[in-house]
């Protein structure tokens, strides 16, 4: 037996740190996250802004459960020793239908930012959509990646600058132009409200660095940093405008309604998204899982169907897919992995879905994406 007291301190003190258990499902990635962000000054204050959704965060919590409360109605013996998840979209072939939502300032979160994560979603075969609250500029990105592009466009007031933005995203490469249609005014976002949400010194809007935005309505300072870059005159007009201001295809983001979806492809839309934002908007809004059905049924396949709000789980992608989507983007999971540990977090969780994705087909016997369908689901 050891005598401690004659131990030394070498043989006490352990010279190599712990090494946490990775996290291996983005539940516990998100654990990892809120314990990295509760180390740092504006800890708190990034981590409910990623986190929070509107009002009372009821839709929060019915995204997750609509998705998790679909049962699922397996195929067996099929042969599934090769799954396939390779798709195309607007000409692009990805290795993954799983794609990453726009998201604001991914500074704040981790140094590795927007470049972190478009460098993770290059190695996982995902399209990568940047915000137009970018804090790395959509040239930076375009120029730093291979990755296939999408641009979230945030209407501004002033069409000029709105045109100029989609200028440049077309000249950078990108491949399609995102609409957020689902923020014509902020929702009663109440933890961001009472810390007054802000950009951090140091950090900006680097898409619109240098561009100064038509005189806007007073604001008090709290509501200017997002307010502000919000256009509450959107309308159907815009998105025939916008369809037809460069080659880019459109796509509609924000769309809950088979009557909005049609309306869309007839305004020019070349792809309908369907999501509620994550419920960060409007609270009680209805869960993408319930809405997905019906849009994608008027969609009809005459344009791309996206949707996200909710997923976390490969089996969550695999439902979506079977009820019409084309594609499946998650916001907040990627986030996660990037507060929690930069570039590498950012791929965790990536490759967290991808693999689960590939074990729920396996488990269906779905082994390419066109053998999954809504005989999947138990009905
Ligand atoms: C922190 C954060 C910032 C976001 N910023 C944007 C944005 O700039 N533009 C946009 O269209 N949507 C934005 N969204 C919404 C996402 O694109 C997406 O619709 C939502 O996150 C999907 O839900 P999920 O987080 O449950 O996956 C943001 C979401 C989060 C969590
Ligand atoms: C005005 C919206 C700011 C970015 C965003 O879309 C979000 O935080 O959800």
């Amino acid at each position: 037996m050891t005598d401690s007291a004659t131990q030394t301190a070498d043989a006490i003190v352990p010279v190599v740190e712990p090494i946490p258990d990775p996290a291996l499902n983005i539940r516990e990635l998100r654990s990892a996250a809120l314990d990295r962000l509760a180390e740092g000054a504006f800890g708190r204050e990034m981590w409910d802004y990623l986190e929070g959704g509107s009002g009372d965060e009821r839709s929060l919590r019915w995204n997750e459960e609509a998705w998790g409360e679909i049962r699922l109605a397996p195929r067996c013996l099929v042969g599934v020793d090769a799954i396939d998840t390779t798709t195309t979209l607007f000409g692009s072939t990805v290795a993954s239908p799983i794609g990453l939502s726009p998201a604001a300032s991914h500074k704040i979160w981790h140094a590795d930012g927007e470049l972190g994560v478009t460098s993770a979603a290059e190695e996982a075969g995902m399209i990568y959509c940047q915000s137009t609250l970018g804090t790395v500029s959509m040239e930076d990105v375009a120029g730093a990646t291979s990755a296939p592009l999408w641009f979230q466009l945030y209407v501004r007031r002033d069409r000029d600058l709105t045109a100029s933005l989609v200028a440049r995203a077309a000249a950078a490469g990108y491949q399609a132009l995102v609409v957020t249609v689902d923020t014509p005014v902020l929702g009663a976002r109440d933890t961001d409200r009472r810390r007054s949400v802000r950009l951090p010194s140091g950090l900006s809007f680097a898409n619109l660095a240098g561009l100064t935005p038509r005189a806007e309505p007073d604001l008090p300072a709290h509501r200017r940093v997002y307010v502000e870059r919000l256009d509450p005159t959107l309308t159907w007009s815009d998105i025939t405008w916008l369809s037809e201001l460069s080659d880019l295809p459109v796509v509609v983001k924000g769309v809950l309604r088979p009557d909005d979806a049609a309306r869309a492809i007839d305004a020019g839309a070349r792809g309908v998204w369907v999501s509620n934002h994550g419920a960060r908007n409007l609270d009680t809004v209805v869960p993408t899982a319930l809405a997905l059905p019906a849009v994608a049924a008027e969609v009809a396949g005459r344009v791309p169907v996206v949707v996200d709000s909710g997923i976390r789980r490969g089996t969550d992608v695999l439902k979506a897919l079977c009820l019409g989507a084309d594609a499946v983007f998650v916001g907040r999971p990627y986030l996660y992995g990037l507060a929690a540990a930069g570039r590498e977090g950012a791929l965790a969780a990536l490759h967290m879905l991808d693999t689960e994705l590939r074990m729920a087909m396996g488990l269906c016997g779905a082994p390419s994406l066109d053998a999954l369908g809504p005989d999947l689901l138990w009905s």
